[in-house]
């Protein structure tokens, strides 16, 4: 039985061991229907091993996982059939062509469309959608890197998925392409109501991109909100920096305008070579993994906050 009520995800102390090793310990989360969520960390932090236990593809070591409202593991034709995926790239079927491999598989969803949702997504049109429109006809071993990882973006969403998992979906892409995709996922996000969880290191494109951000490291989640917020609670969410008296001033602050008016209010001509720049992810980010690197006794890692 699908529930559409409840969170689209919902993780509850998941936990996943490799023989004697935890990778992933006592993780919490949940998405909302339509959110597009973020999920980062460093190398080996365990992103991907989460995305599989999500999309039934493994079994957890325990803890509860539930998607669209059914257990990953027991999700049978109708639930996959609501679920996409961008895998690593596409590496079978090199000989057919581009537009052979998505109207095969687009077959595939046909029964499951709605009124509201028809599936598949018509070839032609998810094509263009990805930037391969003029590569259809071309087989799929002669498409360069980044062409392919379109292709598996055109693969992920072919079904028109109510939920989209994507790990690392820009890898290899060009900045044309990685722009193309981002307009892809607030249109998907946007317009269809598409839930989409995804793993990126380029943190600027995760700050782009999601609603919500969570930041795994070594199993563990240890920040889980929006990246204002994030960098709100991690220092201010903005830094000025100016020069007064001959000497480089930098300060965080929550209201970068409430304090900058101050300082021209205090300060006045005194003040020049004023900056203003919002605290990126980046610096959120580099902050958080630090901090859950230092020992609990040890002082917090800070971001630098003279004055
Ligand atoms: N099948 C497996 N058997 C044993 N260990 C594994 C297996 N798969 C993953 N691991 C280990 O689990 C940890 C988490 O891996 P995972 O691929 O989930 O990390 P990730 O956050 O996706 O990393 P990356 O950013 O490098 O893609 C790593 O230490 C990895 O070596």
């Amino acid at each position: 039985m699908v529930d559409d009520a409840g969170p689209v995800i919902r993780v509850d102390n998941l936990r996943m061991r490799y023989g004697q090793t935890d990778v992933l310990q006592d993780v919490s989360f949940e998405v909302q229907r339509g959110e597009v969520v973020a999920l980062l960390g460093p190398n080996g932090a365990g992103k991907t091993t989460t995305i599989e236990i999500l999309e039934g593809f493994r079994a957890p070591s325990g803890g509860q996982v539930s998607v669209l409202g059914v257990d990953p593991l027991a999700g049978g034709e109708d639930w996959r059939a609501r679920v996409g995926v961008v895998l690593q790239s596409w590496r079978d079927h090199g000989r057919w062509r581009v537009h052979e491999l998505l109207d095969q598989l687009g077959s595939y969803y046909e029964p499951y469309g709605t009124p509201a949702r028809p599936r598949p997504y018509p070839t032609a049109e998810l094509l263009e959608r990805v930037g391969l429109a003029e590569r259809a006809r071309q087989p799929i071993k002669t498409l360069s890197g980044g062409q392919r990882r379109r292709l598996d973006v055109a693969v992920g969403i072919v079904g028109r998925p109510e939920l989209l998992f994507l790990d690392e979906p820009t890898a290899g892409f060009d900045p044309v392409a990685r722009r193309d995709f981002h307009d892809l996922v607030h249109r998907l996000a946007d317009l269809e109501d598409t839930t989409i969880l995804l793993t990126t290191h380029d943190l600027a494109e995760a700050e782009k991109l999601a609603d919500r951000i969570l930041i795994l490291d070594a199993g563990r989640i240890v920040a889980d909100g929006t990246a204002e917020r994030l960098a709100r609670d991690v220092a201010g969410a903005t830094e000025v920096r100016w020069t007064q008296g001959g000497q480089r001033q930098l300060h965080s602050t929550a209201d970068g305008t409430a304090f900058v008016r101050d300082l021209f209010a205090q300060y006045g001509t005194d003040i020049t070579d004023l900056e203003v720049r919002r605290t990126t992810l980046e610096d959120t980010y580099l902050v958080m993994v630090a901090r859950s690197a230092t020992p609990p006794d040890a002082a917090p890692a800070r971001l630098e906050a003279a004055r």
